[in-house]
């Protein structure tokens, strides 16, 4: 079968809204191509293990390639279509780069191959590793790890927004503790609550792909007696009090349900919340004081921010 490969030049500023419109226009999966992720990972004690220095050769030099992969079927010009029309939409609202798309045609074999090749273990917290379900690959004896298979749900574990949030969760996580992630995608903020003690996890999200892809993670990491996941609308519904409530979403999603998770925290509790671009650090800032939460420490990587708020 043949597939073509869509690649959107873009900003790191627009990366996720990019990733959206080619999910919701039929894409299998994205691929992210950032030279600043990539010098990352370069840097993070992997060097020659896991990134091979020559595959930065294939990313842009400035800007990010966010790449997807459809089938070549009769209706992909319509979809080709579309996607240019969302993109100019997009533009209206965010600074987007260039938007150029570019198309290639790829053999199926291939496809699976770019899909996944950038996609390697990743130590991303003190304690945590996470593995891509398809590769092999040993522990060292502290290293904790997560298996994971996102498939089309967000959730790599490895986009900063993630990152922030799971080296939070790891900070201020107690074992025994009452967690509840928000937005749960491929489950793995979830899962890394399980992994670092908590006696229980309520994951919620309001995409059937990523309440199946994580029910799936879940299962394969073998804490499905810990996490329950189910489909849900923010907090809407949604009664008791955690130790911890953990959201990564974008801030203006964020700032819809400020005052219901201050209601869901415990006395002492935290909120951490991510997914906030830099530039709405100050109204997410003033939200959550407004609520009634004391900010206990904000956590920057590239562009992004998480917040932890805790419940005096
Ligand atoms: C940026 S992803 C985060 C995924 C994962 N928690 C992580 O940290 O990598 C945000 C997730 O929030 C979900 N979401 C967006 N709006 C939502 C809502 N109103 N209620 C529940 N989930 C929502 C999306 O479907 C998506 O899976």
């Amino acid at each position: 079968m043949k597939w073509s490969e869509i690649c959107v030049h873009t900003t790191q500023l627009a990366v996720e809204a990019v990733s959206n419109l080619l999910h919701e226009v039929g894409a299998q999966g994205v691929v992210i191509e950032d030279v600043e992720d990539f010098d990352r990972m370069m840097a993070e004690d992997h060097f020659g293990e896991i990134w091979d220095v020559s595959d930065r050769e294939t990313y842009p030099t400035s800007g990010v390639h966010v790449k997807a992969y459809v089938p070549a079927s009769g209706d992909f010009q319509d979809l080709l279509s579309n996607l240019k029309k969302e993109i100019e939409r997009l533009r209206t609202m965010l600074d987007i780069g260039s938007g150029d798309v570019t198309v290639a045609e790829i053999d199926e074999e291939d496809w699976a191959h770019s899909w996944k090749q950038y996609y390697k273990p990743v130590k991303i917290s003190q304690q945590l590793t996470i593995v891509p379900l398809w590769e092999e690959y040993t522990p060292q004896p502290e290293e904790n790890v997560i298996l994971l298979d996102p498939g089309m749900a967000f959730g790599t574990g490895t986009h900063p927004t993630t990152m922030l949030c799971i080296q939070a969760i790891e900070n201020y996580i107690r074992e025994g503790d009452h967690v509840i992630d928000v937005g749960t995608g491929s489950g793995v903020l979830s899962i890394a609550a399980a992994k670092l003690g908590a006696a229980s996890v309520k994951a919620l999200d309001l995409d059937s792909v990523a309440v199946e892809s994580a029910r799936q993670n879940v299962e394969t990491n073998g804490v499905g007696e810990l996490v329950q996941v189910d489909t849900g609308d923010l907090l809407k519904g949604v009664e008791g009090e955690y130790d911890l409530v953990v959201a990564n979403i974008l801030a203006d999603v964020i700032l819809l349900f400020i005052e219901d998770a201050y209601a869901r925290t415990k006395s002492g509790g935290r909120f951490i919340t991510s997914g906030i671009i830099g530039e709405k650090r100050a109204e997410v800032t003033n939200a959550l004081v407004a609520a009634g939460f004391e900010i206990e420490e904000t956590r920057v990587m590239e562009d992004w921010v998480a917040i932890i708020a805790k419940k005096g």
